[in-house]
């Protein structure tokens, strides 16, 4: 067993003590048997909530309806939930009552695909009733009993069911993907915030291009934002060799493709709901990719990019020629010669102005510092009080006398 499950052991020992099930369950389980690394180990139990609070003296109550509490157990937080079933979902996204259960199996056949039914007791046995493993050994997606129940009951799991093959390589079996392509409407009903969780953790997959391809030939990608009636363009993206971009590339790269500006990019980004900083960030290298579509790198542009949006707006520029990853060393070694790499540096400041020239604050002080910048990255002065000093009175010359 991987050591996160050895340090949870305890946690399954303590609620066994007290005549109660638990086991190891979900996405750990399955990662464990792929061989991946092990984000967070889910716990679900026979015990009730309630019962649950009397074993751990560290709880707090993160989804108690739905019976889920959280341990802190040696400092880490264990997510730990109830047996049980849903029933009843006329929304399509949340159970309209949860029933608690003592069995093991009737909690593993509400889940959603085999593979992540599988559960794992403290001594690594494994249960999987609805044959998880055979599955996973077949590379496949396949759901828990009938499809059309499990998407309708949540149908985020339709999105899902594509991010896992995002992320895993797997194929989704026949009759899984055609009631994806069925039900795929029903993500009209699924909160911005539940899609962005699973798209991005798609467009971060190894096998992303063969996700983006899905989702546009299962209609999936006409219920997420922006994405309606774009299946060509998905597919044009797909067809792109991503092997070495981050998420945020990914998103730049998705935008371009959309064929968005600047302009258009923001609202797109904001309909999905990403942290206002990422899609600052976005928008910066999106301008500089359009920047880097029609011309090369100067070390003027490198300084006003920033080495960070340079890089990042060159690797998507290689995903685009065709290219795919390409050495940067070059535009590296290009910013790295920058006699100054950001304002902060430039020796001299406002106030210097201000003394030198005997005039008052205003816009004229800004006009200054931007020429006297230009020029310091341009080599035309050294970065020296002295020298910038000596160039402004002599080129400013008409500055000190209005
Ligand atoms: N819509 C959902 C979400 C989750 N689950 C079940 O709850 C488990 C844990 O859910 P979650 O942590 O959201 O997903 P994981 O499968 O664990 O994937 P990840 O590794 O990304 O956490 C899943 O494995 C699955 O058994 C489900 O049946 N239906
Ligand atoms: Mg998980």
């Amino acid at each position: 067993m991987q050591q996160p499950f050895l340090k949870a052991v305890p946690i399954l020992e303590m609620i066994e003590e007290k005549g109660f099930e638990a086991y190891f369950v979900g996405g750990s389980v399955r990662d464990f048997l792929l061989g991946r690394e092990i984000a967070d180990v889910d716990i679900a139990t026979s015990a009730l909530p309630g019962e649950l609070k009397t074993i751990f003296p560290h709880t707090a109550d993160i989804g108690i309806q739905h019976g889920t509490i959280l341990v802190i157990f040696n400092g880490t937080p264990y997510e730990i939930t109830t047996f049980r079933t849903e029933s009843g979902y006329t929304d399509y996204r949340r159970p309209d009552t949860v029933e608690f259960v003592r069995s093991l199996t009737e909690d593993l056949q509400r889940r959603d695909f085999t593979m992540n039914a599988i559960a794992m007791d403290k001594a690594g046995r494994l249960i999987d009733p609805f044959h998880g493993q055979s599955a996973i050994s077949k590379k496949e997606i396949v759901t828990v009993g009938p499809p059309e129940e499990r998407f309708g009951e949540d149908a985020l799991r339709i999105m899902r069911a594509v991010r896992f093959v995002g992320q895993l390589g797997f194929v989704i079996e026949p009759g899984t993907l055609a009631a994806i392509s069925k039900l795929a409407p029903l993500l009209d009903n699924i909160a911005v915030e539940r899609k962005l969780a699973e798209f991005e953790k798609l467009i971060s997959g190894t096998y992303r291009s063969e996700a983006l391809a899905l989702m546009g030939e299962t209609g999936i990608s006409n219920w997420l934002p922006g994405l309606d009636g774009q299946e060509s363009k998905l597919l044009k993206l797909a067809g792109c060799r991503l092997g070495h971009l981050s998420t945020e590339e990914m998103w730049v790269l998705l935008t371009h493709v959309l064929e968005l500006d600047v302009k258009t990019a923001e609202p797109f980004l904001r309909k999905w709901k990403l942290p206002g900083k990422k899609i600052r960030v976005c928008l910066k290298v999106l301008h500089w990719l359009h920047y880097r579509l029609n011309n090369s790198w100067t070390p003027q542009m490198a300084y006003l990019s920033g080495k960070a949006n340079m890089l990042s707006a060159e690797k998507v520029y290689n995903t685009l020629s065709g290219s795919g990853p390409a050495p940067m060393e070059d535009l590296e070694e290009m910013f790295e010669q920058l006699p100054i790499k950001e304002r902060a540096e430039l020796s001299v400041a406002g106030k210097d102005l201000i003394e030198w020239f005997g005039k008052g604050p205003g816009p004229w002080i800004k006009d200054v510092l931007n020429e006297t910048e230009e020029a310091v990255v341009a080599g035309r002065i050294a970065n020296k009080k002295a020298d910038i000093r000596e160039w402004l009175v002599q080129c400013k010359q008409n500055l000190g006398k209005d």
